[in-house]
């Protein structure tokens, strides 16, 4: 359990659904193994960051399973061992379904306009139609498993009409079942037409008052909201996280489909965000877009009061303190000093993404070489590129341009001893991962916009041997937190090389202290704590039911 001055109360009684888009679980088809199938559970990123509330709670992760198979019995092998060894359950969803939820709308939609590239949008009908039907199975399959009390958490920008459909479908208007573009039509009509705003019937109003049953579960197993009827309302809280920034309203108003998203997330009790700056966005939206008054934590919507909250995610660094003791990373990062002896080590790892400011940080080093020439030789930028959503022309476009960039840069700088940018369009193993952050003397982070960027912690796990340099964007989510950071502007590549130099040449007295402030920091907020604190605040929310009074407990949630 995370320490912290907090008090957090989770409800051991309490059974909490986690519905991300993808499964933490990677499924793929392997003819050796029982069934057909190997499975293998995912590590980092959200699976630490449950791992405190798993401890204390009984919890049921639903997320996409990443395939498709040819018959209803291997779908019901699948959901078997899902089940039984992993508390997950899997939403089918059909393969143009999912390419058109997942990179039409998701990620050529929501994340460009997310992260101030307006001009990435690629806005179509059908992706929307696509990211709605997807939303709408995320919401039968919670249906079909959700009980009376249960929190739901909602994770993310590929999920965010799904509060209003749970609300619709577990506690608002019976759709008998719907699950064809009709019942999008509702969807759609619900949250995009005449809204509660402008004096209607209500927002996705039920076509008859929910039945006030005390408990909707029908059979053992059997969720509430059944085709005959809903639930009382404040049968589940519902809660959701963005993990990427919420832009300026001035940026968010673009998107067509503006009003859709953001009632789709405000029929949650609680709404979390990286930094206080994203929540102050997505309010001043509410405000502007629907003329929703709000408060700095939260606003009145539809007889609830929507709590809104900070939580910075965090990484369990006890993971990366255990990966450097074992003896293969030992030897890796030995052979590697022995590689690279005598020169400065520089560090990169970004998913191949245009938000990650990989032009931007080779063009820096650029700078700095051209302007510190008796740097060459004596550097290198070691930079993992993961390859990212290949299939969205804008991630093909990057590559070509950092390829040309990586090629010039060398051709200009390299010798036939030394090349300045070691550049690996791969993943790398965890082991590589932390042998890779061990050995280097700074780590640099360029991205133009980033929700929070869990590198930058993750290096500074690594570095309590060499008090290492944690250069930083101010546009990431991190640099709100990590103090004793070289934050920089990586649109600014004559600061960015400046930040290079100071960090290659800082005394480690100086060195030892940024560390003390990084380390203290990441040690205590850790992902753990962060799923916590949330699941905490939850937990404490008193919601309305059955009336339509505003909930009680207002502001208690304020962070
Ligand atoms: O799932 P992918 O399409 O491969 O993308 C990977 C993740 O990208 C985004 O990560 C965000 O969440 C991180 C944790 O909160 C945060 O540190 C980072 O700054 C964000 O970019 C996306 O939000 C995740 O859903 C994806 O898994
Ligand atoms: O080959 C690699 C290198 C890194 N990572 C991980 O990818 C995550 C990147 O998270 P971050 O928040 O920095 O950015 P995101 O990719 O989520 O936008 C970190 O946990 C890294 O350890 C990975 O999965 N494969």
């Amino acid at each position: 359990m995370p320490s912290s001055t907090r008090d957090f109360h989770l409800d051991p009684s309490a059974h909490l659904i986690v519905v991300s888009n993808r499964l933490p679980v990677t499924i793929k088809a392997d003819a050796s193994q029982p069934g057909g199938y190997s499975f293998t559970l995912s590590s980092g990123g959200l699976v630490s960051a449950l791992s405190g509330c798993k401890k204390s709670m009984s919890f049921t992760w639903i997320g996409w399973p990443g395939l498709n198979v040819s018959s209803r019995a291997e779908e019901e092998f699948i959901e078997k061992k899902l089940r039984e060894e992993y508390s997950c359950e899997p939403v089918w969803i059909d393969d143009d379904v999912a390419d058109a939820h997942y990179n039409g709308f998701s990620n050529s939609i929501l994340w460009p306009l997310f992260h101030y590239h307006p001009g990435e949008m690629n806005f179509d009908e059908e992706n929307w139609l696509a990211y709605r039907e997807a939303n709408l199975l995320f919401a039968e399959k919670v249906r079909s498993v959700v009980k009376q009390g249960d929190m739901v958490w909602v994770q993310d920008y590929h999920l965010m009409l799904l509060p209003l459909m749970l609300r619709t479908l577990i506690e608002g208007s019976n759709l008998q079942g719907h699950t064809s573009h009709r019942e999008l039509e509702h969807v759609r009509h619900g949250v995009d037409g005449t809204s509660h705003l402008q004096g209607s019937e209500g927002l996705a109003a039920p076509k008859k008052e929910p039945t006030n049953k005390s408990s909707r579960i029908t059979q053992s197993g059997e969720g509430i909201g059944t085709s005959d009827g809903a639930a009382s309302r404040g049968a589940i809280k519902i809660g959701f996280f963005l993990h990427t920034p919420f832009p300026s309203s001035e940026i968010y108003r673009i998107l067509p489909v503006r009003r859709e998203i953001l009632l789709g997330i405000l029929h949650c009790d609680l709404i979390g965000f990286h930094t206080y700056d994203y929540a102050r966005h997505f309010l001043s939206s509410c405000t502007r877009i629907l003329g929703l008054p709000t408060m700095p934590n939260g606003a009145e919507f539809e007889g609830r009061y929507v709590h809104v909250g900070t939580y910075p995610i965090g990484i369990e660094p006890t993971q990366f303190e255990e990966g450097l003791r074992r003896e293969s990373v030992q030897t890796r990062i030995k052979a590697l000093e022995r590689k690279f002896e005598g020169v400065k080590i520089i560090v990169g790892v970004d998913r191949l993404d245009y938000i990650k400011g990989v032009p931007q940080k080779l063009h820096a080093l650029e700078t700095f070489l051209q302007d510190h020439p008796e740097w060459i030789g004596k550097v290198v930028l070691v930079q993992v590129a993961v390859p990212s959503r290949q299939d969205v022309e804008e991630y093909q476009n990057l590559r070509a341009i950092v390829n040309e960039a990586v090629g010039r840069i060398n051709g200009r700088f390299g010798t036939v001893e030394s090349m300045p940018i070691h550049f690996l369009h791969r993943s790398v193993n965890f082991d590589e991962l932390c042998a890779l952050y061990a050995i280097s003397d700074a780590c640099l982070v360029t991205s133009t916009r980033d929700g929070m960027n869990l590198v930058s912690y993750e290096y500074i796990a690594c570095q309590k041997e060499k008090h290492g340099v944690m250069i930083l964007s101010e546009f990431a989510g991190a640099a709100q937190s990590l103090n004793g950071s070289l934050i920089v502007n990586p649109w600014d590549k004559f600061a960015v090389a400046d930040a290079i130099h100071e960090a290659l040449t800082m005394p480690s007295e100086a060195k030892q202290k940024n560390f003390g402030k990084l380390s203290a920091y990441v040690e205590k907020h850790t992902a753990s704590w962060w799923g916590v604190s949330f699941v905490s605040d939850l937990t404490r929310i008193k919601v309305a039911t059955g009336s339509s009074s505003p909930a009680p407990g207002r502001g208690e949630v304020a962070r």
